[in-house]
C-alpha cells in the first residue's frame, strides 16, 4: 500500500509537470476553472436552503419578496458556475491536443536516440507502442482525475463544513465507508495492468496482423493466397481467451463492490433517517433538513468521486509510467563521440574485425580485413545471408563489432561525431523507405535544408532516370504518392527504386553505400544506372552490392564474401582470371543468360 502511494504521488508529480509543460495556461485555466465550479456547487446549496427557508416564512409574513432575491441571486450562480464548467471543457481540450503535441514530440525525440541494437529486441517494441498509447490518453485521465479530484476535493471541504455544523460523526462516517471500495477498485486496477502487459505482445500482435491484412502493398498476396481466414481463426481465438479470462475476474469483483456497496447504502439511509429524526426534535426548518440530507449526499458524492478518483489516478499511473520508463531510458549509445568526421578522409579500414548480431549466436563476419580508398567504387558480392549488408551496417556504425576495429583514416569510427558523419554519407537500402509525399519531397528528403529546391531535385532525378517518367504526370514532381492516400497515385518498384537513388543523388554526399540499388531496374535501367555508375560516383567513395555482374563489374575492386570472410578481392578480370569463387558465380548468371 505504501509503496502504491509513493508510485502514484511521483507519477502524479511527472504527470502534473508533463500537463504543466505542455501548455501552462491550459493547465492554470483548467485548475482555477475546477476549483470554482466546485465551490459554487457547494454555495448553490445554501441559497437553496435559503429560498426554502424565505418561502416558508412568507407564509407567515405573505411577501416573497427575500425568497425572490435568493431566487435571483441563485440564477446568476447557476449561471456562473455553468461559465465555470464551460471553461473547464474548453481548458481540458486545448490541454488534451496541447499534451499530445508534447508527447509525441518526447517519444519521437527519444527514438533518435535509441540504437539498432536495441530496434532488434522486441521489448523497445513493446514500450514504444505503450508509450505511443497510453500516455497522451492516460495522461489526459490523470489530468482529468486531478481536475476531479480539486473538484471533488473542494465539494467535500465545503459539505464538511456543513456536516460538522450538524454533526461530525456523519462526517466521518460517510467518509469511512467508502474505504473499503476504494481497496477493491485498487485491486482491479493492480489485476488489470497485470492482465494488460502479459498480453501486450501478443495484442500487438493481432494489431499488426490487421494492418497487414488491410495494407495496400500486401492485398495482393493476400487474396491470392486467402490468409484472411487463417489470421482470423488467430484473432477469434485470441478475443475468446481474453474475453473469458476478462468475465472471469469481472464476475469476482463485481461480486464484493456490490456487497460493499450495499452494506454502504444502509449505513447512508440510517444516516438520513437520523437527521430526519433530530431536525423534528428540534424543530429545526425545512431548509435546514434539505440542506443536511443534500450535504450527505453531496459529501458521499464527492468522497467516492474522490476515491474513485484516487484509483483512476493509480491505474491510469501504473499505465502512464510506461512512457515515463521509455523518456528516463538510458540510451547509452547516445553519441557521446567528439571527434568531426573529416571529409577529406583518404581510407576506410576494417581491421581483424569479428562481428555477431547482439542476441544473435555465431559470427557473421569473421576476421574481416577491407580498405576503401578515397573516390574509389567497392563492390562486395557472395550469397544470400553471407553478411555483405551487415559490413554496410558496420560502416554506417549502426553495430560496433565484438573484436577489431573500423577506421576512418586515423581515428576508430566509435569516436566520430556520428551526426557530423552521416551528413556526409547517402544510402540507398534494399528496403528503402517509400514515403507517403510527393515525387518532390521523396527526393528532396535526402537533404532536408534543400527540401524545395526543385533544379536539384530534377537533376537527382534525372541521374536515376526517373525523369522521363516524372514529366509524364500531369502534376510531375508534386504527384502524390501511395495509393493509401486520397489524390495519392502509385508507382512500380522499379520506379521506387529509382527514387531511392535519386534522394542519394540528391543528397550529393561524398560517400554513397548502395545496397542492391538496382535489384528491381529493368535492364535499360539498369545499363543506363550501371553504365554510368563511374560518372555518377565522380570524386565519391562508393561502396555497393549487387546480385547482378554487370553492375559489379565496372567496380574499382570487388570484395568476394563467403560465409563472413573476404575469400578473395581484385578487379573484375583479376578475379575472373584467377576462376576462383567469384568465376563460379559470374559463369553461374553469365550461362543462365546464354543457355538458349
Ligand atoms: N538484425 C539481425 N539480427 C540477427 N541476425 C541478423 C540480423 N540481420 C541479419 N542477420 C543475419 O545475418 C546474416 C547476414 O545477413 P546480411 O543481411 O548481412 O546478408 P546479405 O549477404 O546482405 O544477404 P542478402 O544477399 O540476402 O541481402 C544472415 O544470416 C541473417 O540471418
Amino acid at each position: 500500500m505504501i509503496k502504491s502511494v509513493k508510485i502514484m504521488k511521483s507519477t502524479l508529480l511527472y504527470v502534473l509537470k508533463l500537463l504543466w509543460n505542455s501548455s501552462k495556461l491550459s493547465f492554470c485555466g483548467l485548475f482555477f476553472a475546477n476549483i470554482f465550479a466546485g465551490i459554487l456547487l457547494s454555495a448553490e446549496m445554501i441559497f437553496w436552503k435559503n429560498i426554502i427557508n424565505a418561502v416558508q416564512a412568507a407564509f407567515e409574513t405573505g411577501s416573497l419578496k427575500i425568497a425572490l432575491y435568493w431566487l435571483v441571486a441563485y440564477m446568476f450562480l447557476e449561471i456562473f458556475r455553468n461559465v465555470m464548467e464551460e471553461m473547464c471543457q474548453y481548458y481540458k481540450i486545448v490541454l488534451s491536443s496541447s499534451t499530445n503535441k508534447y508527447i509525441t514530440k518526447l517519444i519521437l525525440e527519444k527514438t533518435k536516440n535509441i540504437s539498432m541494437e536495441k530496434y532488434d529486441n522486441a521489448d523497445i517494441h513493446n514500450k514504444l507502442k505503450k508509450a505511443n498509447e497510453e500516455s497522451t490518453g492516460r495522461s489526459m485521465n490523470l489530468l482529468y482525475s486531478t481536475g476531479l479530484f480539486i473538484k471533488g476535493l473542494s465539494v467535500a471541504v465545503s459539505t464538511a463544513f456543513i456536516l460538522v455544523n450538524f454533526n461530525v460523526s456523519i462526517m466521518i462516517i460517510c467518509l469511512v465507508i467508502n474505504i473499503p471500495i476504494l481497496f477493491i477498485g485498487m485491486k482491479i486496477a493492480s489485476r488489470q495492468y497485470e492482465i494488460y502487459n502479459k498480453r501486450f505482445e501478443n495484442i500487438r500482435f493481432m494489431d499488426y496482423t490487421k494492418t497487414l491484412l488491410t495494407k495496400h502493398e500486401n492485398i495482393k498476396e493476400v487474396k491470392v493466397y486467402g490468409v484472411t481466414e487463417y489470421f482470423m481463426s488467430f484473432l477469434d481465438t485470441s478475443y475468446k481467451t481474453y474475453i473469458d479470462e476478462d468475465k472471469a475476474i469481472r464476475k469476482r469483483f463485481s461480486v464484493q463492490k456490490i456487497g460493499a456497496s450495499f452494506v454502504e447504502s444502509i449505513i447512508i439511509y440510517m444516516m438520513k433517517a437520523f437527521i430526519c429524526m433530530i431536525v423534528i426534535i428540534n424543530k429545526m426548518t425545512i431548509g435546514d433538513l434539505t440542506l443536511y440530507i443534500g450535504a450527505i449526499d453531496n459529501f458521499r458524492n464527492a468522497v467516492s468521486n474522490i476515491l474513485y478518483v484516487i484509483t483512476s489516478i493509480f491505474e491510469d499511473g501504473l499505465y502512464v509510467n510506461n512512457f515515463f520508463e521509455l523518456i528516463n531510458m538510458q540510451t547509452e549509445d547516445t553519441d557521446k563521440s567528439t571527434v568531426k568526421f573529416n571529409s577529406c578522409f583518404q581510407t576506410i579500414r576494417f581491421e581483424n574485425v569479428w562481428f555477431h548480431y547482439p542476441n544473435s549466436e555465431g559470427f557473421i563476419l569473421e576476421n574481416l580485413n577491407i580498405e576503401i580508398e578515397r573516390g574509389k567504387t567497392y563492390a562486395i558480392v557472395g550469397l544470400n545471408g553471407s553478411g555483405k549488408t551487415t559490413i554496410l551496417k558496420l560502416i554506417l556504425r549502426l553495430y560496433v563489432p565484438q573484436k577489431g576495429n573500423i577506421y576512418i583514416d586515423d581515428h576508430n569510427i566509435n569516436d566520430i561525431e556520428i551526426n557530423d558523419y552521416y551528413k556526409y554519407v547517402a544510402a540507398v537500402f534494399q528496403d528503402f523507405i517509400k514515403y507517403p509525399l510527393t515525387i518532390k519531397h521523396n527526393i528532396g528528403l535526402g537533404n532536408i535544408s534543400n527540401l524545395e529546391n526543385e533544379t536539384d531535385i530534377l537533376q537527382a532525378a534525372k541521374k536515376s532516370g526517373i525523369l522521363p517518367y516524372i514529366k509524364t504526370l500531369p502534376d510531375g514532381l508534386d504527384t502524390k504518392l501511395q495509393k493509401e492516400w486520397t489524390g495519392s497515385t502509385e508507382m512500380s518498384l522499379g520506379q521506387w527504386q529509382k527514387l531511392a537513388i535519386s534522394r542519394a543523388f540528391f543528397k550529393d554526399a561524398p560517400i554513397m553505400i548502395l545496397d542492391e540499388p538496382t535489384a528491381s531496374l529493368d535492364p535499360m535501367a539498369e545499363r543506363e544506372i550501371s553504365g554510368n555508375i563511374k560518372a555518377l560516383m565522380k570524386d565519391k567513395t562508393c561502396l555497393l552490392i549487387a546480385h547482378r555482374f554487370s553492375t559489379v563489374r565496372l567496380a574499382d575492386k570487388i570484395y568476394v564474401l563467403k560465409l563472413g570472410t573476404i575469400v578473395e578481392s581484385g578487379t573484375h578480370n583479376e578475379l575472373v582470371n584467377i576462376q576462383g569463387e567469384y568465376f563460379k558465380l559470374f559463369h553461374i548468371q553469365a550461362e543462365g543468360y546464354l543457355e538458349t
